[in-house]
């Protein structure tokens, strides 16, 4: 294996990204990137400045001034944004519903991108990081890429398993089938791009795609 690796791991709502990533880097004593907690952390600065999710500006400037501090850390997750710690706020629904007014522009993801690339080259040693756009816009050229799917049915049975009685069916319905079509407005994770291993994780235990990934990246000379 190279001295520092950079593992990229893209893929919808519920395919096992942030998991199999934290996983992976565990295993490897790697860094961890969980990009979608930076949209979501702006999702949070926007609604907290009182900018409605229609007001594209407002979004855009809340995005370019939001100050994110963000854990590499895979055993100790947290993210503040303005200062404030909102670990467990970027989670709650009313942000998973606006989140997506974020990252459907691409001025907003401009921004973030240019961030995260800093943040994945922050470790020696490398990083695992995860998302949407990993493989194919922040780090095309990490040493292993990955595309993770699972069957709808999956993925919102997994969402549904973590967010218990705090949703209902059709808000979790928004949370992963809507939200995955917004999101795709402007980047493609439901086929892998050349290069980029598709690993379908719909009948796979978490253990047994942690080991898929860290077999690719044993692989590497
Ligand atoms: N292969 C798997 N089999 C069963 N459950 C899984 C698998 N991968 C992840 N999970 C569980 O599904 C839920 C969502 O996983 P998560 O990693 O947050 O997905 P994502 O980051 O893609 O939205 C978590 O509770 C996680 O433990
Ligand atoms: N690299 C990324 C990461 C996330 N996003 C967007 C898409 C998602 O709606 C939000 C939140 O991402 P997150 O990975 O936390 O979402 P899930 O845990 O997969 O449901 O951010 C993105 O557009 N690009």
């Amino acid at each position: 294996m190279p001295s520092r690796l950079v593992i990229a791991i893209d893929g919808p709502s519920g395919s096992g990204k942030s998991s199999t990533a934290r996983g992976v880097a565990r295993a490897l004593d790697l860094s961890y990137l969980d990009t979608g907690a930076m949209y979501r952390a702006v999702a949070v600065a926007f609604l907290d400045a009182g900018v409605a999710p229609q007001d594209e500006a407002g979004v855009i400037a809340a995005t370019v001034a939001a100050d994110i501090q963000i854990s590499l850390d895979p055993d100790d997750r947290w993210v503040r944004v303005n200062g404030r710690d909102v670990t467990t706020e970027i989670r709650e629904p009313r942000v998973a519903q606006h989140v997506s007014a974020v990252s459907t522009l691409a001025a907003c993801r401009e921004n973030l991108v240019a961030r995260q690339r800093t943040l994945m080259d922050a470790d020696p040693r490398g990083c695992v990081a995860e998302g949407r756009d990993v493989t194919t816009v922040i780090y095309p050229d990490a040493d292993v890429r990955v595309l993770l799917t699972a069957d709808p049915q999956a993925r919102l049975a997994r969402r549904g398993g973590e967010l218990g009685a705090r949703v209902n069916t059709e808000q979790l319905r928004d949370q992963v089938l809507r939200r995955d079509a917004d999101d795709s407005k402007l980047v493609d994770f439901t086929h892998a791009a050349d290069g980029v291993h598709l690993l379908d994780t719909t009948h796979l235990s978490l253990d047994e795609v942690i080991r898929a990934v860290v077999a690719l990246a044993k692989e590497i000379a």
